[in-house]
């Protein structure tokens, strides 16, 4: 099942005015793919993730655009049109397990009241059920630890608690934000194997949120990268890595600790996003891009045409530049 993105834009209310905080958003999740959505921190990522599932926060919403998911629109769908989807066609692991969590239940009924609600399972086959996925996801004793509260698990063991209860649907599309953020080093492997894994065996289609590009190395097939509430590039992963079209990917790039593995210094990124609200007038990377010149970078700037049929970039100068990246 396809998820198809087009124009998406969200404001939040503010003061009593609207700020926007994504722009005009496009790209389609094909069935069985990762897609990897990137950026620093306050670009944008969770609020277009939290739009596809129709659960954003109070006072931010959708202006334009639209999400479609195998063909059913689902931007001003009804609040029991969307609940029915979340979970059975398209499910979200978050950063914070506990957030998503019941504290007070234990952690297998929590599966088993998602496979009664969704898939009508009574009560024996959802437990039955609820332990096979604890066990898939590599839940050591999990016919003992599915009778546990939360609070016993650790956090790698949380997570993937989270991922049953997600996969527990077998839903067309995982939405993963951050979901490996927490964790140290050697469980985040674990867990993004796992997720590879499970997407490889269930041909789920995965979005994977994350400020992290070593993440996406390693998981997905295609990834666009996101700056300041616009998508700036995107393209397949090898290609992107390979040979960056826009200056943001690039400085990304090089900011990757993965750099040290190709004898490269990793090159700090300076300055921030700009707040939403407060973009520059032209291109918003500009201030921040050692490629900045005021005539074209200054005017607003459309899409870019597509280089090759899979890549996009939104840089005014992306013609004349030739960008440095690594080869994973
Ligand atoms: N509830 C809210 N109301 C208004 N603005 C918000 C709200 N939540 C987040 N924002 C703003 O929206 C912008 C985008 O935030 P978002 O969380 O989507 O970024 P992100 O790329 O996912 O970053 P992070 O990885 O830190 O979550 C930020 O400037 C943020 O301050």
């Amino acid at each position: 099942m396809t998820l198809e993105v087009a124009g998406l834009s969200i404001s939040a209310r503010a003061g009593g005015r609207l700020v926007p905080l994504v722009q005009d958003v496009s790209f389609t999740l094909g069935p069985g793919e990762a897609f990897g959505l990137v950026g620093e921190s306050g670009s944008g990522k969770s609020m277009t993730a939290l739009a596809l599932l129709g659960l954003l926060p109070r006072g931010v919403r959708i202006t334009a655009g639209s999400v479609r998911l195998g063909g059913t629109e689902l931007v001003g769908a009804a609040d029991r049109t969307l609940a029915d989807l979340r979970g059975r066609r398209i499910a979200m692991v978050f950063q914070d397990p506990m957030a998503s969590l019941n504290p007070a239940l234990p952690v297998g009924a929590q599966v088993a009241e998602v496979l009664r609600r969704h898939l009508g399972l009574g009560r024996a086959p959802a437990a039955r059920r609820a332990v096979e996925l604890l066990d898939a996801v590599g839940i050591d004793d999990a016919r003992r630890r599915a009778r546990e509260h939360p609070h016993t698990f650790s956090g790698g063991m949380r997570q993937r608690a989270m991922i049953a209860m997600a996969l527990a649907c077998e839903p067309d599309v995982l939405i993963a934000d951050e979901p490996t953020t927490a964790l140290d080093v050697t469980i985040q492997a674990q867990i993004l194997d796992l997720l590879v894994g499970m997407q490889d065996e269930l041909g789920m289609a995965v979005l994977l949120v994350t400020h992290d590009l070593g993440v996406v190395a390693g998981t997905c097939h295609r990834l666009a990268v996101m700056y300041a509430g616009r998508l700036v590039e995107e393209g397949p992963v090898g290609e992107v890595f390979d040979r960056p079209l826009h200056p943001y990917t690039a400085a990304l790039l090089a900011a990757a600790p993965e750099n040290a593995m190709h004898g490269r210094r990793p090159q700090a990124l300076s300055g921030t996003v700009p707040l939403p609200g407060s973009l520059p007038e032209g291109c918003a990377f500009s201030p921040r891009c050692p490629h900045t010149r005021a005539d074209p970078c200054d005017s607003p700037l459309a899409e870019q045409p597509p280089t090759r049929s899979s890549r996009r970039v939104r840089c005014a100068r992306s013609g004349e530049l030739t960008l440095t990246g690594v080869s994973r």
